[in-house]
């Protein structure tokens, strides 16, 4: 399979999603099968030791080695998972799409946004909600905001799981994440993403290249299409999403406290072959807006630190981007 060209990997860890279009027009967006790795969710968690190390053996590799991985057996019904999915599938309908358009305000404060992109460089629909501490979302269809207020509370209990697990991977205690990124008070953004299928998109892409801030970053889709991962080695891999399994993503924040050690990873998605419209419910789940992020000490003895810190609020406002964008600031971040 063609690998992107170094041209194209200059782009990484830009502030914004940043569209050279030089570069992308004789971009192939070619990418490889390669298998990304399954993490049970509950094995995790096992009452059988053996188990227990097993699993826990197999989310240190995906998170040192990947950065990636699709979660199963992880404790939401299919059912909610369906729910959410038909309701944005409603909710993007493009008959009331003028009821939308009161979300596309672009107020600092905003904590629901609304956005159509398509151009060459993206052709996606969203909405975005800030989700915890406070939950928020439009009331409008009724019923919607209670099912993504469900689906949101059992991603919530999904993140803490992580969080103790992959603090047991690095060796500490299982509060050590929790502790570091004070994920009870966590800021936590929502985004429903709705891409269209070729016919109907102006050029390839769905969303340029990025990393997200945060500790992980959870995906569930109604259909594959699209979504490539650049792997460690610098290889661009699709990702085919097991049906109701959730795809986990290591965030920009998880990075800075492990000095590299785990790390966030760029991905974009790629519609120039989808036939149907594909819904993407993604949520990053954050540490607390005040709290102070730098490498622990931990991971700076045997390697130089390579990040400087930064509450997580200075960090989603670093680019001079609001809160509710979520941006990266990773270029802001690193020392080297
Ligand atoms: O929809 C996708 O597959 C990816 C979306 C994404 O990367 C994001 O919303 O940050
Ligand atoms: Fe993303």
């Amino acid at each position: 399979m063609a690998e992107i060209t170094s041209s194209v990997t200059q782009l990484h860890y830009s502030s914004e999603p940043k569209v050279n279009a030089t570069i992308y027009h004789n971009a192939s967006y070619a990418a490889s099968d390669d298998e990304i790795p399954t993490v049970d969710y509950f094995l995790l968690f096992s009452d059988n030791p053996v188990q227990r190390f097993l699993a826990l053996e197999n989310l240190r590799q995906a998170c040192e080695e990947y950065g990636f991985f699709y979660l199963v057996n992880h404790t939401i019904p299919d059912e909610v998972l369906d729910s959410i999915l038909k309701g944005f599938s409603d909710f993007f309908d493009p008959k009331t799409i003028d009821e939308r358009k009161v979300f596309n305000k672009s107020d600092p404060s905003d904590k629901i946004r609304w956005g159509l992109n398509s151009s060459a460089g993206e052709n996606r629909e969203y909405l975005k909600v800030v989700a915890h501490p406070q939950f928020h979302a439009p009331s409008n269809p009724s019923g919607l905001s209670k099912i993504l207020e469900e689906y949101h509370k059992a991603m919530r209990k999904i993140a803490a799981g992580l969080a103790r697990a992959v603090s047991k991977t690095l060796g500490f205690e299982e509060n050590y994440i929790e502790k570091e990124f004070n994920l009870k008070l966590g800021f936590d953004v929502m985004a429903m993403n709705l891409y269209p299928p070729s016919s109907r998109s102006k050029g390839a892409i769905g969303i340029p290249e990025h990393t997200d801030p945060g500790f992980v970053i959870s995906l569930v889709q109604d259909v594959d299409g699209g979504l490539q991962i650049l792997s460690h080695q610098g290889k661009w891999i699709k990702a085919y999403i097991p049906h109701h399994a959730i795809l986990i993503q290591l965030g920009d924040h998880l990075e800075v406290l492990t000095n590299g050690k785990y790390k966030s990873h760029i991905h974009r998605v790629i519609v120039n072959n989808n036939k149907v419209p594909r819904i993407s419910v993604v949520t990053l789940h954050g540490p607390a807006l005040d709290k102070f992020i730098s490498p622990g000490t931990e991971f700076v003895h045997e390697e130089p630190q390579k990040y400087h810190g930064m509450t997580y609020r200075e960090s989603l406002e670093a680019n001079g981007c609001d809160q509710i964008d979520v941006q990266s600031s990773l270029d802001k971040l690193r020392l080297v």
